[in-house]
Formats: structure tokens, C-alpha cells, sequence
């Protein structure tokens, strides 16, 4: 009996809650083969007995189907549930939906216009660069962007049945796994249809879609307060929020109301810092020159006002509003080095700040609701 041959059998059995194959959940711990015996842990994000027995026996007729002979023992194990890397912060242990996703981040900002969609875009592929596995949820749910961002207009995501229950796949683009209410909403049905219910549609894309293993998932959150980051904090534990600003004073103070939303005592998830975009105007033929034509000090003051850091400066230019329109991001556009290389400082520092949170804290609690 081979241990491989084994491995991939269990590879085609399917977790039912997330969708992903359950090596590739890393749900599957101390393969042991002592023919004819084959025993395993199977670590489940939740002890339910309809679930247990389901993945049992998949696992059971997997196996089998393999290794006839085999006597299967399945050990089932439920981890410390909450989700991300860091120890427990103790408190009532709540169910991760997004048990296989790192680190998830909240990409805000306190007015629409800002470039909030631009920067979750750039820094979701930015992160990819860098080597994460990263998937973007496009939460913006009055100005769903990410769409036409990465080319993705017009496109369905499709829905697949996991043991009876519909999952929906996302559609990809350059390697990034992305859902959006684009795909789902029409921007004309997204005014009437009532905050409440687009909320419901973002919780439904987080819990019912086929994310794969993740380091990072980035959350594009409609501009200001509302619904649907009430219901982003409630569904899972975010690790942290970046504030997108622009340097104009004028700017800040929503900026400022956005951001103490992440600060209330019953939310309390930590802002990484803040990006500035549209920081300075540099024309393509003086790719040395910095204009400040909206003012200067604006995401400083932010980042002093949260206890954190800028985590970069993207200039006003050309070619990232075409890249926008386009659906080729500015990131990818090795011509525009100076753009390529402000995006991917921007993640790289993110990437950074999330590490030191983690470090230095638990994960964030998922908020309740009171009634
Ligand atoms: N640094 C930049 N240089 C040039 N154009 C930019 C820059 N950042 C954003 N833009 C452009 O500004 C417009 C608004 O950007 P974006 O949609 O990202 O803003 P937003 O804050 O997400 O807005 P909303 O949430 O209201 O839709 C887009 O056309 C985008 O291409």
C-alpha cells in the first residue's frame, strides 16, 4: 500500500463546508499506513454529526476504492477554531467560516473616489507577487469595481453542488480568485435593493464560495460606515483594515469616521496603516517630477491618528486610471516601473504589518450581535 496513492484518493473527497479538497485544506494529519490498517486525523472546523459522517465515509469509500483490503480508521479532531495564526485570545471559541484563509483584510476608505477599489485591486496582485496565495472579495457593493478592473465584465461565476448544497465558484484573473457583487447586482438593482440584503449577499460570498487555501483575503469595503462592513465583522474575524485616503485635509475627517468604526470596543480590529493615493501628480515625460496638486500630509496624519503607518504613496498618473478602465492593472505594467514599484512597497509592507500584528496579538474576535 502506497502512502501517495493514498494521499491522492483522499484528494478527491471534498470538505462540504468550504469545498476544497481536504489535502488541500490541510485537514488531513498523521497519514499512517501499516498495511492494512490506514489511519488519519481528520481535522474538522466543526463536530457536526451529519458532517462527521459524511466525510467518514467519503473518506472510507475513497480509500477503498483504491486499497480494497483496507481496514480505515478516521479520527476526527476539532482545532481551535477563530481562525488565524496567533495564539487564542481565549473567550467564547466561535465557527471560522474561512477556516483555510490567513489573514483577511479590509481595504476601507471614509468617501467614494478616493481609489479604494485601485488600491485593494493593485495590492491583492501586489501581495500575489510577492509570492502570497491571495483572493479578493469585492464587498463595494453600490460600486462594484473589481469587474471591470481585471477584465472580468460580463462574466458569471458558476455554481457547483457540494454534497447537495450550492457552492459558487470564483472566476480568476491573473491568477487571483475574485467574487464581486458585480458579477451578481446590477449597479441600477444595487440602489434599490436595501443595505440589509446586499449585506446578506456579501455574507453569502464568504461563506458559500470555493475559496481556495489563502494567505491573504482582501475585502474591498464600500466607502464609509454601513451594512456591509457591520456584516463583514460579524461573519468573520478580520486582521486588519488599511485606510485608503487622499493627502487633501478636506478628506480626512470622513476618513477619520471610517476608520473609528474599526476602533469601537465591540469591533476592535486593528488598523495596519493607511495608503495614500493620488499623493502627487508626475507627468510621463518627467517621471522625476512630483507635483502636490491636492496638498501634502493628508495619510501621515491618518496613519498618526490610528497608531500606525503609512504603508505607502501611490502617484496620480495616467496609466493607472487606463489600467483601471482597461482591465490590466496598473501592477502588471512593467513600462511604468516607478507606479509598479509605489504598489509593490505598498505590499510589502502590508505584508509586513500584518505579520507583526499577528505576532503581537490573537486574532480578532468576531463581533455579536445583540438583539
Ligand atoms: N493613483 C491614481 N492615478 C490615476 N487614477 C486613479 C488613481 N487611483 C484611482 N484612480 C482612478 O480614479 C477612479 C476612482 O478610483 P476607484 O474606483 O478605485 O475609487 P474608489 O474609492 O474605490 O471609489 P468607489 O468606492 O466610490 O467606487 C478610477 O477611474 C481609477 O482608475
Amino acid at each position: 500500500m502506497e502512502l501517495s496513492k493514498i494521499a491522492e484518493a483522499l484528494a478527491s473527497v471534498t470538505d462540504p463546508k468550504t469545498g476544497q479538497d481536504i489535502i488541500t485544506a490541510n485537514m488531513v494529519l498523521h497519514l499512517k499506513v501499516e498495511a492494512p490498517v490506514v489511519s488519519f486525523t481528520l481535522q474538522l472546523p466543526k463536530l457536526d454529526d451529519n458532517y462527521k459522517q459524511q466525510l467518514n465515509f467519503a473518506c472510507q469509500e475513497a480509500i477503498l476504492s483504491v486499497y480494497p483490503e483496507a481496514q480505515v480508521h478516521v479520527h476526527m479532531q476539532n482545532p481551535a477554531v477563530g481562525g488565524q495564526a496567533g495564539p487564542s485570545t481565549g473567550g467564547p471559541q466561535r465557527e471560522n467560516p474561512l477556516p483555510h484563509v490567513k489573514n483577511i483584510i479590509a481595504v476601507a476608505s471614509g468617501k467614494g473616489g478616493v481609489g479604494k477599489s485601485t488600491v485593494a485591486v493593485n495590492l491583492a496582485l501586489g501581495l500575489q507577487e510577492l509570492g502570497a496565495r491571495v483572493g479578493l472579495l469585492d464587498a463595494d457593493v453600490y460600486g462594484p469595481s473589481a469587474p471591470t478592473m481585471l477584465g472580468l465584465q460580463g462574466q458569471r461565476p458558476q455554481v457547483e453542488k457540494v454534497y447537495g448544497k450550492p457552492k459558487i465558484k470564483p472566476l480568476y484573473a491573473y491568477g487571483l480568485p475574485v467574487m464581486s457583487t458585480g458579477f451578481v447586482v446590477e449597479p441600477e438593482q444595487a440602489v434599490v435593493l436595501r443595505g440589509p440584503r446586499l449585506a446578506g449577499i456579501v455574507r453569502q460570498f464568504i461563506e458559500e464560495t470555493i475559496w481556495p487555501p489563502l494567505d491573504f483575503l482582501i475585502v474591498d469595503l464600500p466607502p464609509g460606515t454601513g451594512d456591509v462592513q457591520l456584516t463583514l465583522v460579524q461573519t468573520v474575524s478580520v486582521t486588519g483594515a488599511v485606510m485608503v485616503t487622499t493627502p487633501q485635509e478636506v478628506a480626512l475627517a470622513d476618513a477619520i469616521k471610517a476608520m473609528n468604526m474599526f476602533f469601537l470596543p465591540d469591533v476592535q480590529v486593528p488598523v495596519l496603516g493607511v495608503v495614500e493615493n493620488m499623493s502627487y501628480f508626475t507627468p510621463a515625460e518627467l517621471p522625476d517630477n512630483k507635483y502636490y496638486i491636492f496638498g501634502q500630509g493628508g495619510g501621515k496624519t491618518l496613519a498618526k491618528k490610528s497608531n500606525s503607518m503609512l504603508l505607502g504613496q501611490i502617484p496620480l498618473v495616467q496609466s493607472i486610471r487606463e489600467g483601471g478602465d482597461s482591465g490590466e492593472p496598473a501592477i502588471l505594467n512593467k513600462n511604468e516601473e516607478i507606479t509598479r514599484q509605489a504598489w509593490l512597497d505598498t505590499a510589502r509592507n502590508v505584508a509586513r504589518q500584518t505579520a507583526l500584528r499577528n505576532e503581537m496579538m490573537g486574532p480578532t474576535e468576531k463581533v455579536t450581535m445583540k438583539e
